[in-house]
């Protein structure tokens, strides 16, 4: 008989989109076409030729590495049932969610997040909850002391009737289906804890309305110090399991970090390095899961399934994190702002699997403690330990804090977390609750002269600081996996409007236009691997243009054939994918009106950076619990932002191409033939646009405003002027 502990604990499972590969592969024979007729038509030569020329030669390029990157899809089947087996050694995993401003991201949905973790189908003697607010928002502490009290409840109950969804606003929201249960007790409690939330929702809706929220007196008192971005360290330990009882609730520690006005923070790395230290001091488990704010535990054995691929004996050594999908609740119909993320990850994410595997998403991901401080799959731990300086007695405490920083004890720390070893039996369970140790490695210059943000923890200098940290890790040889469970492993809130959604994008794309420009060469030389997300910024440049060069030639069936086959391709992914019709055209369009709105401005965002005219920013994406009335559902909202303004300019041109097409007042003498092609060209860039020709003629915020229109009327104009002194000439 097989030991059991060598009993592989995950397996993976090759996929074959066989349909998807051959129209892909199709497509880019089209592509291939078309860039050969193009180069043997000589006579044709001229400007526009130029252009159409290197916008079909970037398509390929950006095709050839988007197949390239579906080619090896995989999805990964756990066995619980053998992780289960040795229940009595699971390890310690610490939680980490961050949230950072109280008004976008409004405590209750925080709670919620912390409610469904705390509740998590795991020993509650190894799990271990720090929540980071960078909003140092008394009312967030508030919540969490409340929220705690409910949990006393919450917890036992959730784990007694086995409660699938154990965030509670979802749970007792109309759509979910309380599950019937054999305990005739169980409605009664269940009602009972539907009051004991709605007390703890109001208590907490009361207290975001008051205007001096909480009390200033007592535990509440060191939040009155507080000025904008300048205020010291604040941890509290708002719950201990003082007697490690396995079914009680999981530790759970507030953590406002210093800030002051003339340091950097770096945004949410910054705070995820915080929370690694101070966890580090207090319970230093070897995993750590990471979650935003809105991102609830939707299935409470995710930890289980997570573990059994980063204890399974190969994925020990292979395996450095463990990204489960973004998935989101309460959506938009018809993804109506292309913002899910459903067919995408299916297609593009499970191909990941076929390179070195998943990017790292920045939530929803297990991580190894060991591989955050930085260590490589190959190294043995002893020459790493050698390198971090731990066992060479001369050089030690120098070379230690010149990589962790100054606290002796986070070094100690440090040097244990190295060691991970498997299933460590959980003998000392709470280290200390030494709250100034802690706090000293909260603070913002403890970071100063040391590796943190460099090599060590969550990487600097990037607004996506989730992709950067993933990358490097690849780099080093680490692998990682996808989990999806079934259920969806968390949900969370995506943006209700385009304006969000735009926003988010934004942030995206100028992250990946960062690698192009990028300082650290070194990770992004791997991410020509992973070309298909990165290509998104590039696609911004050759993207409007392309919209607008047309050809009445023979070789023009070649890019309506890959037209065809591409709308083909991709309405197919998303009908298996179980989405309808009009969820796939919503992507589309939302996918043309991006690249000229927020991927443009992405791009130029980050020159301005490279060119030190601004700084990154991380805009907070808005988080609210949809509304039944929304009345935005669906529409489209403007303001004077100019983002709008390159969208607005393309759609002016195509609409006066189409207008001097459709009555006949082309001139002749120019090549004579404005055939149906490119009418219909214009007219597919108008069919997308759409939202954006409402803009035009809408009213207040449903419309575009009258400047960004004449901006945008202006460079319409002149780009007309241009096209026709060269096509004369
Ligand atoms: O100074 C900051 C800014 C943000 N956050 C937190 O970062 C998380 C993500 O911010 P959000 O505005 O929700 O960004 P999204 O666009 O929704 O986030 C996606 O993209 C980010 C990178 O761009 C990743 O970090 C996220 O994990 C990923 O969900 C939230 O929990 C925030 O509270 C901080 O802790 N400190
Ligand atoms: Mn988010």
């Amino acid at each position: 008989m097989a030991n059991r502990n060598t009993l592989p604990l995950y397996k993976k499972v090759w996929l074959k989109h066989t349909f998807s590969r051959a129209v892909d592969s199709l497509i880019f024979l089209l592509l291939l076409m078309l860039l050969g007729y193009r180069v043997f038509s000589y006579d044709h030569y001229s400007f526009p030729w130029f252009v159409a020329f290197l916008c079909e030669s970037w398509f390929t390029l950006t095709w050839l590495t988007t197949i390239s990157t579906k080619w090896t899809p995989a999805k990964t089947i756990t066995h619980l049932d053998r992780l289960l087996l040795r229940e009595g050694e699971l390890p310690q995993v610490d939680v980490f969610v961050t949230t950072a401003d109280p008004v976008l991201e409004p405590p209750i949905i925080t709670v919620n997040t912390v409610l469904s973790l705390l509740a998590l189908d795991y020993p509650a003697n190894k799990l271990a909850c720090y929540v980071s607010d960078d909003g140092c928002s008394p009312l967030t502490y508030y919540a969490l002391v409340e929220a705690t009290k409910f949990a006393k409840l919450w917890v036992p109950f959730c784990k007694k009737y086995n409660v699938q969804v154990r965030a509670p606003f979802r749970y007792f929201s109309e759509e979910a289906t309380i599950e019937k249960s054999e305990f005739p007790e169980f409605e009664q409690e269940s009602l009972k804890m539907k009051e004991e939330y709605g007390q703890l929702s109001s208590k907490i809706q009361n207290a975001s309305q008051e205007l001096n929220p909480c009390p200033v007196v007592g535990e509440y008192e060191i939040f009155s110090k507080r000025q904008l971005r300048n205020y010291p360290t604040i941890i509290k330990v708002i719950w201990e399991n003082k007697e490690g009882l396995s079914d009680g609730v999981p530790h759970l520690i507030y953590i406002s970090r210093e800030k002051r006005p003339q340091h950097p923070h770096h945004y949410k790395a910054g705070a995820m390095n915080v929370l690694t230290r101070v966890s580090g001091l207090m319970t230093n488990a070897p995993y750590i899961l990471n979650v935003d704010c809105d991102m609830y535990v939707n299935n409470p054995k995710i930890a289980l399934h997570a573990l059994c691929i980063l204890l399974d004996s190969k994925g020990e050594k292979e395996v450095a994190f463990v990204q489960c999908p973004q998935r989101f609740y309460d959506t938009v119909k018809d993804d109506a702002y292309g913002n899910q993320l459903v067919a995408l990850p299916m297609y593009i994410g499970g191909g990941f699997a076929g390179l070195q595997g998943i990017i790292y998403a920045g939530t929803n991901c297990f991580h190894r403690r060991k591989v955050i401080y930085g260590l490589s799959p190959d190294h043995d731990t002893r020459t790493a330990k050698k390198d971090f300086g731990f066992t060479d007695e001369t050089i030690s405490e120098k070379k230690t804090m010149q990589i962790f920083g100054a606290s002796k004890g986070f070094v100690e720390s440090a040097n244990h977390a190295l060691e991970e070893t498997t299933f460590t039996p959980n003998d000392k369970p709470f280290k200390s609750l030494d709250l100034e140790a802690a706090s000293q490695v909260a603070t913002c210059d403890y970071e100063y002269n040391t590796a943190w943000g460099k090599q060590v923890g969550w990487l600097y200098g990037s607004t996506s600081e989730d992709v950067l940290t993933g990358l490097v890790m690849h780099t080093k040889g680490w692998r990682s996996e996808v989990c999806s469970p079934d259920p969806m492993a968390f949900m969370g809130c995506s943006p209700q409007d385009n304006l969000g959604q735009m926003a988010q994008h934004k942030r995206w794309s100028s992250e990946s236009a960062w690698r192009i420009f990028g300082s650290q060469i070194g990770p992004y030389v791997l991410s020509l691997k992973y070309p298909m997300p990165f290509s998104l910024p590039t696609a911004s440049l050759p993207m409007p243009v392309s919209c607008l060069i047309r050809s009445a030639e023979p070789g023009m069936w070649f890019p309506i054939s890959a037209f065809v086959m591409y709308n083909v391709g991709t309405l197919s992914e998303h009908l298996i994918s179980g989405l309808s019709a009009r969820t796939w055209w919503n992507n589309q369009r939302m996918g043309r009106i991006t690249t000229m709105t927020s991927c443009f401005f992405g791009f130029f965002d980050i020159l301005l950076k490279r060119l030190k005219i601004s700084d990154t920013v991380f805009e907070i994406t808005k988080k609210d619990q949809p509304s039944s009335n929304n009345e935005n559902v669906g529409r489209f909202l403007f303001n004077e932002s100019p983002i709008f303004v390159p969208g607005t300019t393309i759609l002016l041109i195509q609409l006066t191409a189409l207008v001097t097409a459709l009555w006949g007042w082309q001139q002749v003498e120019n090549d004579g033939a404005y055939g149906l092609g490119e009418v219909f060209c214009s007219a597919y860039v108008v069919l997308c646009y759409l939202p954006l020709l409402k803009g035009l003629v809408g009213k207040g915020k449903y419309g575009i405003p009258l400047s960004t229109i004449y901006k945008a009327m202006l460079l319409a104009l002149f780009f007309v002027q241009l096209c026709r002194s060269t096509i004369t000439k």
